[in-house]
């Protein structure tokens, strides 16, 4: 039987031109995906959905998808998709990360010059009829600083495009590597400066909880007065209250903004007010990122649903078939140390180097590597996925280095991943054993052997007596279930590390509780 697609978005119709040249059943619906009962209803008969962002694909629709293998987002974000969801009942998530980078880039840039000519005001203006060329006092931008939050894909194409301007471009994002800061002739900066040298500012970062709010009612005192701020990435990024004060006080001149926290936005503390450019999440809309997204999404759905071939997942490792089931204890293995270290990085990463010992030296090591770097970034990064993981780590000037090796030492396998940042080098090691589980077994050269869980918290301390019992004393009246315990230390009495599986979440209260426990150096909550 032909795999059948539903689209239930307004997606290029040479998707479905592609889907029917391969074979595929394929039904184009682009206004059912913006309701989700009717889309929980209906799914139930699809082997594949290809949406945009106005499908809201939640935990009720994924429960009804009882065919659904894949689903693709012909576009970056796929926030409108319950991704544990999805992984859970083996449902793999595609998106087309690169297809529309340089139009949403183009619509940043138009917002900042409209929002300096209030282009949209004269425009409503002139045309009923009133003339008011007095009204309509504009800025250059030649010569002024634009402020980039998040220098990745479009932050880094609007950086250009802005220099094109003559503007001078200042840029902060944790993984900028200060080599490709150079390369794209913008300065690195902290957050702080950022809010205190830019005329403009624009935000071009995944919605993560580090960067919800990232422009609060606090970071927007920090700015300079007469700021113009533009939003073409997430709403939530900007608390639009305070924006909403900040405007009506004098202090911030402007806004544009492409995305709001509640979409569709019918109503939003920033319509009405002066110099207020609003649109309706237009980034990606133009023809060509639509015909190329639409086009990539389709391909990569067809390719699935006919041979298995994964691309672009962003809950799945791209492997062949035939390798997939040797492979995907070392895969998880990989990911987890990634993941490990990456939750633990906070400075741009310089190089990672991958260390393959024993049995898996055999392997496809470059997937392994892949699906390590993209548990590295993916806690920064969001949708990074195991194909563009590296090509996304080069771009940002990230040495990746490979290493094979025999058999070393007890363990038949054994991958080291090593992170060098601006700052330090740390290591994490693992092996996958017999039982085809995953262990972790040397935390910057302590030797332990755990296994990870959902969740876990990381203590790493002096090794004195007492800790361990005030650790277990402190969650035990907090209520916190422990599952495992795993210890290691250095030396008697030096550095030691205690990981602990809980079996949900530590609140904030918990984790400050654990952190000022005696001998504590740092108390870290994980998640896998
Ligand atoms: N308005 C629209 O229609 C569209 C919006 N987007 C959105 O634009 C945003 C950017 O997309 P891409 O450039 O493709 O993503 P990307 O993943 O290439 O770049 C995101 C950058 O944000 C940085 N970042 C992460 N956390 C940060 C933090 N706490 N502070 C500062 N920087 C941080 C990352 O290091 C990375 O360089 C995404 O939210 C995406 O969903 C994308 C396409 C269309
Ligand atoms: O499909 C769209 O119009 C929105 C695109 C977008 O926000 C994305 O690709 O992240």
């Amino acid at each position: 039987m032909a795999p059948r697609v539903l689209i239930s978005d307004k997606l290029s119709t040479a998707a479905v031109q592609i889907f029917r040249d391969r074979g595929i059943e394929v039904d184009y619906e682009p206004e059912l995906g913006a309701d989700k009962q009717a889309l929980a209803e209906r799914i139930g008969a699809y082997d594949g959905l290809a949406i945009r962002s106005a499908s809201k694909v939640t935990e009720k629709v994924i429960a009804a998808a009882d065919r659904l293998k894949v689903i693709g987002r012909a576009g970056i974000g796929v926030d409108n998709v319950d991704i544990p969801a999805a992984t859970r009942k083996g449902i793999i998530v595609m998106n087309t990360p690169f297809g529309n980078s340089i139009t949403t880039a183009e619509h940043a840039i138009s917002l900042m010059l409209s929002l300096a000519r209030q282009i949209p005001a004269a425009d409503a203006s002139t045309q009923a009829g009133k003339w008011e060329k007095n009204r309509f006092m504009g800025v250059e931008v030649t010569g002024k600083t634009l402020g980039v939050i998040g220098c990745g894909n479009i932050g880094s194409i609007v950086a250009d495009r802005a220099q094109g301007l003559r503007m001078k471009v200042i840029a902060f994002d944790p993984f900028l590597a200060p080599e490709r800061a150079m390369e794209l002739g913008v300065e690195k900066v902290e957050l702080d400066e950022l809010l205190a040298r830019s005329d403009f500012i624009t935000l071009h970062t995944p919605l993560t909880d580090k960067t919800r709010n990232i422009l609060s009612a606090e970071t927007l005192k920090k700015t300079r007065r007469g700021v113009r701020i533009i939003n073409c990435a997430r709403g939530g990024l900007v608390d639009e209250v305070a924006l909403r004060e900040a405007i009506l006080s004098g202090h911030v001149a402007g806004a544009a903004f492409d995305v709001f926290s509640v979409e569709p936005a019918t109503e939003n503390p920033l319509f009405g007010l002066p110099n207020v450019v609003c649109t309706p999440h237009l980034g990606a809309s133009t023809t060509e990122a639509q015909e190329n997204v639409a086009l990539q999404v389709a391909e990569q759905m067809a390719d699935y649903l006919l041979t298995g071939a994964v691309t672009n997942a962003v809950n799945m490792p791209s492997i062949s078939a035939e390798e997939a089931p040797r492979m995907r204890p070392f895969v998880t293995l990989a990911e987890q140390l990634g993941s490990f270290a990456g939750q633990l990085t906070e400075t741009a990463i310089e190089a990672i180097r991958l260390e393959f010992a024993g049995d898996v030296a055999e392997m496809n090591t470059r997937a392994l590597t892949a699906a390590a770097v993209a548990g590295l970034l993916r806690p920064l990064l969001q949708d990074v996925n195991m194909v563009s993981a590296p090509a996304i780590a080069r771009e940002r000037g990230i040495a990746i280095e490979e290493v094979r090796r025999e058999q070393q030492g007890a363990y038949e396998n054994y991958i080291r991943l090593t992170v060098k940042t601006e700052r330090q080098e740390r290591s994490v090691a693992g092996t996958v054993f017999s039982d085809g589980r995953p262990r972790l077994i040397q935390i910057k050269g302590i030797n332990m052997e755990a296994e990870l869980g959902p969740h876990m918290l990381y203590v790493t301390n002096e090794d004195k007596p007492g800790f361990i019992g005030a650790l277990g004393m402190t969650l035990g009246q907090a209520n916190v279930n422990i599952a495992t315990f795993n210890l290691g230390r250095q030396t008697r009495g030096g550095d030691a590390i205690a990981l602990v599986e809980i079996d949900e979440p530590l609140s904030e209260a918990v984790l400050e509780q654990v952190r000022r426990l005696p001998h504590v150096k740092q108390a870290k909550p994980l998640a896998f």
